[in-house]
């Protein structure tokens, strides 16, 4: 409220300690209210607003996982790529187009980073562990602690961009069914999904046991569906100093323009060029994107195993593996496929050892929430699946994609 004779906060400097709880509550419910089943609350449940949500569980179970998001740890509030000033804008409207907010694979900082990206991201990721087990998300609820001075655009993009991966992600029965808000000294933004199954079973890490006689111990193909390596390569765009980067890309534009000449003479085309690669890569961070229903179908096409790479895939892989008593080989020949076409870009950060890097993306990169499954070996791969590898005993030789890139992936408790 504004007392009489004084001139109101632009809304741009608005934050949320002038607003109190129920002024933020409106603002997150204003976006909340935009998610397509959030009109359509069935006889008996009880939505946002009460003392909790009351929701169905058609079959009698439901999936239900969290995950948590902090500041300067899984997001910030102005990466180091970005502009200040277009970092904190995030008004949903320049960042929530169709497409998840692409502006078109051109990186000028423009509606990549603010609170739509975080919120997009916090719900992408909890979708991904649903699909892993097979689901559909059916409820998304929020926990929020952030400082009174966090701008309310940031907020409202926030909610927007939790709404807008409902959408956009194609998750047409999920219900943002509520949360809680809390004051800390940094933004944490914790988010709960539940899943429904519709009466299938889920898929574990672990082979059921009818599985596990039927294969004993034989190998297993190892599929994957989604890209591998795009969202680590977004986070080292967005990591690298905005004036930095720039140079960077200068210089390999200059490259790249004369080889084009060249290759125009041969009539042959670029695909790609590294200022494009390196927004792609950038949205790829902001805005992942998990394909939901992937996990479904690959639980319906016989997918013994499933999990979602999170962490890396050959962090990942590995976990699938050990969970069944096996070991991970990931197909050489793959991760050099899968890292060629994020070659340039690698290069244009890191001129010395770019096919490393990139290749270092792929099988150690975490954050692009793919499918990984285990399939008994020479099973049709699912539509949208490749096979990437084997899944074999762990007395067996090791293959060279074993020492693909560094064994490592993302641990929140080392990596810092
Ligand atoms: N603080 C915790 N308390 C209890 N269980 C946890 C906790 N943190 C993680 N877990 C469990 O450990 C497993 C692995 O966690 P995590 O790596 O966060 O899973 P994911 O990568 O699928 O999100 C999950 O089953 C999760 O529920
Ligand atoms: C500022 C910043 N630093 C580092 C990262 C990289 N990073 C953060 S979490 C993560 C792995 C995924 O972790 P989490 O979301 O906790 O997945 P979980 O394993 O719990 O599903 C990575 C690679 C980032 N996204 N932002
Ligand atoms: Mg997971």
């Amino acid at each position: 409220m504004t007392a009489p004779g004084t001139t109101p906060t632009p809304r741009a400097r608005q934050t949320v300690g002038g607003l109190g709880e129920s002024g933020i509550l409106r603002i997150l419910n204003r976006r909340f209210a935009t998610v397509p089943a959030a009109g359509d609350w069935p006889e008996g449940t009880v939505g946002p607003g009460d003392d909790a949500a009351v929701v169905s569980a058609p079959d009698g179970r439901f999936v239900i996982t969290t995950d948590a998001m902090a500041q300067d740890r899984d997001f910030r509030l102005d990466w180091p790529a970005v502009p200040r000033g277009l970092a904190s804008r995030s008004d949903g409207r320049t960042e929530g187009g169709p497409d998840g907010g692409s502006n078109g694979g051109r990186f000028d900082g423009h509606g990549f980073a603010g609170g739509y990206a975080t919120g997009w991201k916090a719900a992408a990721q909890n979708f991904s562990d649903i699909n892993a087990m097979g689901g559909e998300p059916s409820g998304l609820l929020l926990a929020l602690t952030m400082p009174p001075t966090t701008p309310v655009a940031w907020i409202d993009g926030l909610a927007a961009g939790l709404a807008g991966a409902v959408r956009h992600l194609g998750a047409a029965r999920c219900r943002i069914v509520g949360g809680d808000l809390g004051s800390d000294d940094r933004i944490t933004v914790a988010v709960t999904a539940t899943g429904d199954l519709d009466g299938r079973p889920a898929v574990r890490r672990t082979l059921p046991p009818a599985a596990r006689a039927v294969t004993a111990g034989a190998d297993l193909d190892l599929v994957l569906c989604g890209r591998a390596g795009w969202a680590a390569a977004g986070l080292a765009v967005l990591e690298t100093p905005r004036r930095v980067l720039d140079e960077r890309l200068r210089i390999a534009e200059g490259a790249e323009q004369k080889e084009q000449k060249e290759q125009a003479e041969q009539g042959d085309q670029l695909d790609h060029g590294v200022r494009r690669l390196a927004a792609l890569a950038a949205a790829a961070q902001l805005r992942p994107r998990p394909v939901l229903g992937a996990g479904r179908v690959a639980a319906e096409a016989g997918a013994l195993a499933m999990m979602d790479v999170s962490d890396g895939v050959l962090k990942d892989a590995g976990r699938l593996a050990t969970a069944n008593g096996l070991r991970a080989d990931l197909d050489p020949d793959w991760v050099r496929r899968e890292a060629s076409v994020l070659v340039p870009l690698a290069r244009a950060l890191d001129p010395a050892s770019g096919q490393r890097t990139a290749e270092c993306w792929v099988s150690a990169g975490g954050e692009d929430y793919g499918l990984l499954a285990a399939l008994p070996t020479g099973a049709t791969v699912p539509p949208g699946f490749r096979r990437i590898g084997r899944l074999v005993a762990e007395s067996g030789a090791p293959a060279a994609a074993a020492s693909v890139g560094s064994a490592g992936g993302w641990d929140h408790f080392t990596d810092r």
